[in-house]
């Protein structure tokens, strides 16, 4: 399958892109990690990404567009992809909609995560992942590590995103309704989106979402 799933910041993409990927054994691509994973080795893509991500802005396409091709190129991608965080935008959307035409490929669904921006802004300001595993997320308010700055799952060191500032969140939302929130509109067309709550507990949204995409 190959799957798009969009949402605000702080939907839950991350979290269940990681379960959905593993349910549907396809690889799941995140721009953000790639772009982190980039900022932590230094490379001139990561320097380039880390002033548009401390602002809270997109990265510009020409370095994004690419990014995601090479990895969509990728061996294990032949067969699926679950793509979290891209496309974020319309030129990006028609981007992929290229890339993958020039293999003959289409997508399968776009899964929408909706979820209120008040919640949205309460899951950031308390979230904080872990520097080995960037799908394991705790929050102050749901699940909250038993031991304070250490992963429970791998005990790997627990730090605040550098963009998870309540400033950098709103700005963060504002380019969500102007730029990213357009291409569900673009994919309706196509026929092609799934709406589901992100509210609730982790697996609660997962069987969700597996019902949604008829995987359940
Ligand atoms: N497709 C993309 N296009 C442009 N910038 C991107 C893209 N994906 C990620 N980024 C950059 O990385 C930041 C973090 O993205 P991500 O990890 O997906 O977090 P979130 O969904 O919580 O905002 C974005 O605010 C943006 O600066």
């Amino acid at each position: 399958m190959r799957i798009v799933l969009v949402g605000p910041p702080g939907a839950g993409k991350g979290t269940q892109a990681a379960y959905l990927a593993k349910n549907l054994a396809i690889p799941h691509i995140s721009t953000g990690d790639l772009f982190r994973a980039n900022i932590s080795q230094g490379t001139p893509l990561g320097q380039k990404a880390q002033e548009y991500m401390r602002a809270g802005q997109l990265v510009p396409d020409e370095v994004t567009i690419g990014m995601a091709k090479d990895r969509m190129g990728q061996a294990d991608a032949a067969d699926g992809f679950l793509l979290d965080g891209f496309p974020r935008n319309l030129a990006q959307a028609e981007a992929l909609d290229a890339i993958l035409k020039a293999d003959d490929l289409k997508l399968d669904a776009v899964l929408d995560l909706e979820v209120p921006e008040d919640e949205v802004v309460k899951r950031i300001a308390g979230r904080r992942m872990c520097r080995k595993d960037s799908s394991h997320i705790f929050h102050a308010i749901y699940n909250p590590p038993a031991v304070e700055g250490v992963c429970d799952t791998c005990g790997g060191e627990l730090y605040q995103r550098e963009d998870d500032s309540e400033e950098t969140v709103r700005r963060r939302l504002e380019v969500y309704h102007s730029e990213t929130e357009p291409i569900i509109d673009y994919y309706k067309a196509q026929g092609l989106v799934v709406t589901i709550s992100a509210l609730g507990k982790v697996t609660e949204v997962t069987e969700r979402a597996m019902a949604a995409l008829n995987r359940d």
